[in-house]
């Protein structure tokens, strides 16, 4: 096996030493055939609420030590060898976290094509995108470098999740910062629709006056029925009660209501008791055209449909001859099946076959998938899923990744000189951990945190009385491990 830049480097020393040419090179293992499906990487509807997030502890790099000793910096490479490329537009304030670390930082506006992408990332460590770029198992496995990826983003569903897992690549989100954005956007919206306000505006834009207000309403005493009650519909709950709105709500997950709202068992019940009917669910096998023709069939005459969550939840086909047939008054959509790369790209029949179908109908809000884009939701990201990145990059915590399991362990403090910290990410087969221990068993284990997800693990071991010289040893016979998917010792 051939001796890594990681190790040619951990050999000369890290930090500011001899210059490796990759100095997070790993070897994918090729080996790994176990594929259990049952296993599901989706962020809903088991995943936790709210993660432990470390903005509050002081350093958001270092996890706070429990002696008050200074935390030691983990990096056994040359910050400015680590290449990450960030697409889609991140905000700068994570550019900015990034660039900071030294860090070279390559941002781009909108997102790649397929095969310019395969190219872009061949050599990248660190990968930063939003809901546009999809990383499936062709792209990853071109990214020979590539250890961790941040969606700067809610939604997961543009990466293949489990693939990234088994090839020892872990992915961050950030689960709530744009939650807020979004539930606006649709009281916005509700509003907007009610009262017939975007067909207005563009007549009047036309020079026409047309003072209507046959089918007018006001929102008070409606119904809303929100179809998945997590952070952006039990956020949206609370704003349209305050509105004067009854609030109805379905979800897989039975859940508590906020203020009065009402969990009903059906989608079903939901769509017949609802006025307005908004979409708040993740993209998954079972929401895909969760709302189609049947749906519309049992929707009140004269209601309306909203939806921000992802473009393969509503049948939008269905949706236009459901408003052509006047059965639904209104509808907005922020997010549609298939999408432009960029800002200045078009959204024609070219993209998507009943896209000027669409764009002909009255009272329909269009927009470009901006529920999430505003400064404070964008800005809060940037720092959120960079400090993930920097925090996996320098130390392996794995603290609200998406596809891994949660591993961390206390700093190691400048107190603890000759100490290193071993990481394995490996396949989830019984015996792993005996054999990991008996490479390391001439050290004192001064702490060890292992977990399973699906068919991988993750092993976290600080390790001390390690001379410089071992390290490299260490490193080949953890590599030499069959089960092994990546290694890496900081110290
Ligand atoms: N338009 C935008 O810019 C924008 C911004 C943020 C998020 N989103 C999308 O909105 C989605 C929801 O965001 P969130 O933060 O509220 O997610 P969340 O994970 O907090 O909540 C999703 C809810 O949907 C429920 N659910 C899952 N499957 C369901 C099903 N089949 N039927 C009914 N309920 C189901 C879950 O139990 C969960 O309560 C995200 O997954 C993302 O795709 C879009
Ligand atoms: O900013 C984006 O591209 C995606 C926004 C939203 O869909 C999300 O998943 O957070």
């Amino acid at each position: 096996m051939a001796v890594s830049a990681l190790t040619e480097n951990l050999k000369n020393g890290g930090v500011g030493r001899d210059i490796p040419q990759n100095p997070l090179t790993r070897e994918v293992s090729r080996s790994i055939t176990h594929q259990r499906s049952s296993f599901s990487y989706s962020t809903s509807p088991e995943a936790a609420r709210h993660r432990p997030s470390f903005h509050e502890s002081g350093s958001p790099f270092l996890i706070r030590t429990m002696t008050g000793a200074a935390p030691k910096k983990l990096q056994p490479f040359r910050e400015q060898d680590i290449k990450i490329l960030l697409l889609e537009n991140v905000n700068k304030t994570g550019q900015d976290v990034l660039r900071e670390q030294g860090y070279q930082v390559e941002a781009l506006k909108s997102s790649l094509p397929e095969d310019q992408l395969i190219e872009k990332i061949k050599d990248v460590h660190v990968l930063g995108i939003r809901s546009k770029t999809k990383l499936n198992s062709r792209v990853l496995a071109a990214a020979k470098n590539l250890i961790v990826v941040g969606c700067f983003c809610i939604g997961t569903n543009q990466v293949d999740l489990k693939y990234a897992a088994d090839h020892g690549i872990c992915v961050f989100n950030s689960p709530f910062s744009n939650s807020r954005s979004v539930a606006e956007l649709i009281i916005a919206e509700i509003i907007c629709l009610a009262r017939q306000l975007g067909d207005r505006s563009n007549e009047m834009h036309q020079g026409i006056w047309n003072k209507v207000s046959a089918k007018c309403w006001e929102v008070r005493g409606k119904t809303l029925g929100i179809v998945g009650y997590g952070h952006i519909g039990s956020q949206l709950s609370v704003l349209t009660e305050s509105m004067g709105m009854r609030v109805i709500y379905y979800d897989v997950v039975n859940l508590m209501s906020m203020g009065t709202a009402h969990q009903v068992s059906s989608l079903d019940e939901l769509l017949k008791g609802a006025d307005f009917v908004t979409c708040h669910v993740p993209e998954l096998p079972e929401t895909k055209n969760m709302i189609s023709t049947k749906e519309f069939e049992q929707m009140k005459q004269g209601s309306y449909l909203i939806n921000a969550s992802r473009g393969s939840v509503v049948d939008i086909p269905a949706l236009i001859e459901a408003m052509k047939s006047g059965k639904i008054a209104g509808a907005a959509l922020d997010v549609y099946p298939s999408e432009p790369a960029g800002n200045g790209d078009y959204f024609t029949n070219d993209l998507n076959s009943w896209a000027e179908d669409l764009r002909r109908l009255k009272n329909i809000i269009l927009t470009p998938h901006i529920g999430g884009s505003t400064e404070e939701a964008q800005s809060a990201i940037g720092v959120e899923v960079a400090e993930s990145l920097v925090r996996y990059v320098n130390e392996g915590v794995t603290i609200g990744a998406v596809n891994m399991p949660e591993v961390t362990l206390r700093s190691l403090t400048m107190d603890e000189p000759d100490h290193a910290r071993v990481i394995f990410i490996h396949q989830n087969v019984p015996g792993v951990l005996g054999r990991v221990n008996k490479v390391l068993s001439d050290h004192n284990v001064d702490k060890q945190m292992s977990d399973s997800r699906g068919d991988m693990a993750y092993m976290m071991a600080d390790i001390s009385n390690v001379k410089q010289a071992e390290i490299d040893t260490l490193y080949r016979d953890l590599e030499g491990l069959k089960e092994r998917i990546i290694t890496r010792i900081l110290y």
